[in-house]
């Protein structure tokens, strides 16, 4: 499978925090979520994807291309969405499709005219004036009218309402049919991810704990409870995360089938869903 974007053990190093040699391959033609609670070291992630940030240490190839030697050439495939309103307030779109077009040598006008209808957006009102949800959907115009393969987004959902949340996730998944464009996206609504992503990337206090298939996910996460007097240092290596209660314990797996192994009928395994993963790991994987 062809890689979009590849990390080699990429660093960056701030004062009281860093991301860690990040190993990260985005995979072209599919859905990949980026999560991580705050301050995990998902923006800083997505700005050295986008050359916003240059690592201390470890490369960052986009297309198999590196920023130092073909800049141009990758930004041209990309379209960057992000929380916040990228353009100067007082503008229309008009008048931003003037300043951005021909920066694009792929800038498609009737491609933009589309998405502008489509997403309902007025072209002479100042940016200034649009609602958190237009301005989304305007920097997501944008960035398809030239014809990005590779559209990164930072929290796209957030502070959107449900309906135009699953509006957003319609769109981005009709974006996706011919197969040739890759999204990269952060959210902090995994329920948005289940509903869109093929993969998960998942980042903690900026190290990359994993990035796998939705689908290897559910088959190898799970929760699992059960009584104490089943827990010796054997069976708690099939955890990764190790709660004891008065009563029992609840785990975290990452290896499903050596818990069906270890503990047969004994216990009880439940469906981890992404909120369970980030939080059972929220301390780091540990025993407690
Ligand atoms: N330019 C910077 N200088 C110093 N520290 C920074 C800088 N940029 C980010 N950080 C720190 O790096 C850490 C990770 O920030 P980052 O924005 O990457 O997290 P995030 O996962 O995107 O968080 P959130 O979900 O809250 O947006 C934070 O502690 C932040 O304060």
């Amino acid at each position: 499978m062809e890689n979009v974007v590849e990390l080699r053990n990429a660093t960056k190093k701030f004062k009281g925090f860093s991301v860690n040699n990040i190993n990260l391959e985005v995979k072209k033609g599919f859905i990949t979520g980026f999560i991580g609670e705050n301050g995990a070291g998902k923006s800083t992630t997505i700005k050295m994807m986008m050359n916003l940030l240059k690592p201390d240490a470890g490369q960052v190839k986009l297309f198999g291309l590196d920023y130092q030697t073909h800049e141009k050439a990758i930004k041209e495939r990309i379209g960057f969405v992000y929380d916040g309103n990228v353009f100067f307030e007082g503008l229309n779109l008009i008048d931003i499709k003037r300043i951005v077009g021909p920066a694009y040598k792929q800038w498609d006008d009737k491609l933009f005219y589309h998405y502008v209808e489509k997403f309902e957006l007025p072209q002479k009102k100042a940016i200034k004036t649009f609602s958190k949800g237009m301005q989304m959907k305007a920097s997501l115009a944008i960035a398809l009218s030239h014809h990005a393969e590779l559209i990164i987004m930072d929290e796209p959902t957030a502070g959107l309402d449900p309906i135009f949340r699953r509006e957003l996730l319609n769109l981005l998944q009709e974006l996706m049919v011919d197969g040739n464009r890759t999204l990269f996206f952060s959210t902090h609504i995994t329920t948005d991810l289940d509903r869109i992503a093929d993969y998960i990337a998942f980042i903690q206090r900026g190290e990359l704990i994993f990035n796998q298939s939705i689908l290897d996910i559910a088959e190898n996460y799970a929760v699992v409870k059960g009584g104490l007097d089943l827990l010796d240092r054997d069976t708690e290596k099939s955890f990764v995360h190790l709660n004891r209660g008065p009563t029992g314990f609840v785990a975290l797996t990452d290896n499903r089938k050596e818990v069906d192994q270890v503990f047969g009928d004994s216990v009880v395994i439940e469906h981890a869903t992404l909120e369970d993963i980030m939080y059972y790991t929220k301390g780091g994987m540990q025993y407690v």
